[in-house]
């Protein structure tokens, strides 16, 4: 509870300590942080000019190399293959799976910032390193963490917007009311009208993706509150960092429910930029619409069951088998109904990528928690006989890419463990975590003045004729 007082309670030492800090080995650094530092637009603003010369010179000196010729599977194959995009924030590697700015998940859990010693890292260290490339020392994850909390009021017209809907509507409908309603205040959007250059649009930019981060839990939050706690809207407790004051607004204060929700917003942060989220918030930013419609578009993406939604339905899924066969359910029945569910015309929750091609590393994380802090849970233990029995049946298929489990298939076991066990709301929360790697982007696509995103289409006669002439 008290991650920023202890964190305050040791700069006021540092101070108290005066010039003596500096024989003290482990808390010189402290003293060495200067302001410009601890402020993420600041570090921000250093790194630009060296990152457009960087792109300058990749354009000049290499812009003819190929990176690989584009087939017709390609082209109907929803561009799978095709290298597109720059996208700074992460990479997947389709056997390693994701780094983030170069980092795996247990590399990102080892060295950010953790709100306690060994804990999983704080949401505001994890956008420091997505927006810089660099890990933040603690005292920059507090700063970020104080600047969000300035950031974080909520006008009141959002909350109407989203009571204007039925409480019938889904979740997502409503959180995305909710972000289109924060759009009202757009920054990048007033600057584009005033004729703000180009060169300097990163700017506004900046200040909407930090408003979108800071207000987007208390909106998401709200949604839940509303939904399922009869609208009793629960205030931000300013002593708490970014995910534990959002786990504290839905309602949930247990540590290690704090713990779930941080490994949560790591997890699902990025996942480079061709996944349909992050596309859709790159494309629709590239015509210098403002960041808010981008990260809307995003999360409209998101609500697609082959992609966010998975999180939905695979513990919808796992929670169905449970309760009509119960939790000792066979290996034999579960087989049965992995069958059932693919003759029925349905895709498996939570198995399957359109990348990767081992065990999803985001999988493996949640599952090392699950092992640590709720090894007996039954859904958990569920979803730990699924990954034995659905692969080997989609690999059956003779078509399926990747039989393995993906980062859906776990997401919500944990977070189901501690209380929040509202199915259709797990979009949500997977939206408030990618609000992180979006904006870190969306920041970067200014910065690096990159233009409208249009690449080629073509028709079916066009497809034939260009195929025959070239047989
Ligand atoms: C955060 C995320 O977005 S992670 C992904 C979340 N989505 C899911 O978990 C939904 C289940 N999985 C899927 O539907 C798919 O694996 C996707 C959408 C993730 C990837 O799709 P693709 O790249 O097209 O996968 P792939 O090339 O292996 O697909 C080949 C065929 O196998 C099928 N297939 C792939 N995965 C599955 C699955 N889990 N269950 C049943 N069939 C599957 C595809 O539907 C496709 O069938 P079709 O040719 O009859 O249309
Ligand atoms: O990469 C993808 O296509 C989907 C995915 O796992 C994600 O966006 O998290």
């Amino acid at each position: 509870m008290g991650f920023l007082r202890g964190i305050t309670a040791l700069s006021n030492l540092r101070s108290r300590l005066g010039q003596q800090t500096t024989q003290l080995g482990s808390l010189r650094w402290l003293q060495s942080q200067s302001a410009s530092d601890l402020d993420l637009r600041s570090q921000l603003k250093d790194q630009i000019p060296e990152q457009q010369e960087r792109l300058k010179k990749i354009k000049s000196e290499y812009g003819k190399v190929q990176l690989g010729n584009i087939t017709v599977d390609m082209v109907l194959g929803g561009m799978r293959g095709i290298t597109g995009l720059l996208w700074e924030p992460s990479l997947v590697d389709p056997e390693e799976g994701i780094r983030l700015r170069g980092l795996t998940l247990p590399e990102c859990q080892k060295l950010l910032p953790a709100a306690s010693p060994g804990g999983e890292p704080l949401a505001e260290g994890l956008l420091w390193l997505l927006v810089t490339g660099k890990v933040p020392s603690k005292e920059q994850a507090v700063a970020l963490s104080k600047e969000l909390q300035s950031r974080s009021a909520v006008p009141d017209h959002v909350y109407k917007g989203i009571d204007s809907l039925p409480v019938t509507a889904h979740p997502m409908t409503q959180f995305v009311t909710g972000v289109m309603a924060l759009q009202v205040e757009s920054e990048f959007q007033k600057a584009y009208e005033q004729g703000m250059p180009k060169s300097k649009l990163w700017e506004p930019a900046y200040e909407d993706c930090m408003n979108l981060i800071a207000r987007v839990p208390a909106v998401a939050a709200y949604v839940y509150r509303r939904l399922y706690k009869d609208g009793r809207a629960i205030p931000a407790d300013k002593s708490l960092d970014h995910a534990a004051n959002f786990s504290h607004m839905l309602g949930f204060d247990d540590p290690k429910m704090l713990e779930s929700v941080r490994l949560f917003l790591l997890v699902h942060s990025d996942h480079e930029g061709g996944n349909v989220s992050g596309h859709a918030s790159h494309v629709v930013a590239s015509a210098l619409a403002d960041p808010y419609r981008a990260y809307a578009a995003a999360m409209n993406g998101l609500a697609g069951p082959l992609h966010g939604l998975a999180t939905q339905e695979a513990l919808l899924w796992v929670k169905s088998i449970a309760k009509e066969f119960g939790e000792d359910v066979t290996t034999e029945k579960l087989k049965e109904v992995v069958w059932k569910t693919l003759n029925s015309g349905k895709v498996v929750p939570g198995f399957g990528h359109g990348v990767l091609r081992k065990t999803d590393p985001r999988f493996t994380c949640q599952r090392k928690f699950a092992l640590k802090h709720i090894p007996d849970d039954p859904i958990f233990q569920l979803v730990l006989k699924l990954q034995e029995v659905v692969p080997p049946i989609l690999t059956s298929l003779g078509k399926v890419k990747n039989p393995w489990p993906n980062v859906d298939i776990l997401s919500g076991v944990p977070l189901n463990h501690f209380g929040l066990s509202e199915d259709r709301y797990y979009t949500v929360l997977f939206g408030v975590s990618r609000s992180l790697g979006v904006s870190a982007q969306l920041i970067w696509d200014r910065a690096l003045g990159l233009p409208i995103e249009r690449p080629k289409s073509v028709t079916l006669d066009w497809l034939e004729d260009y195929c025959k002439k070239s047989a």
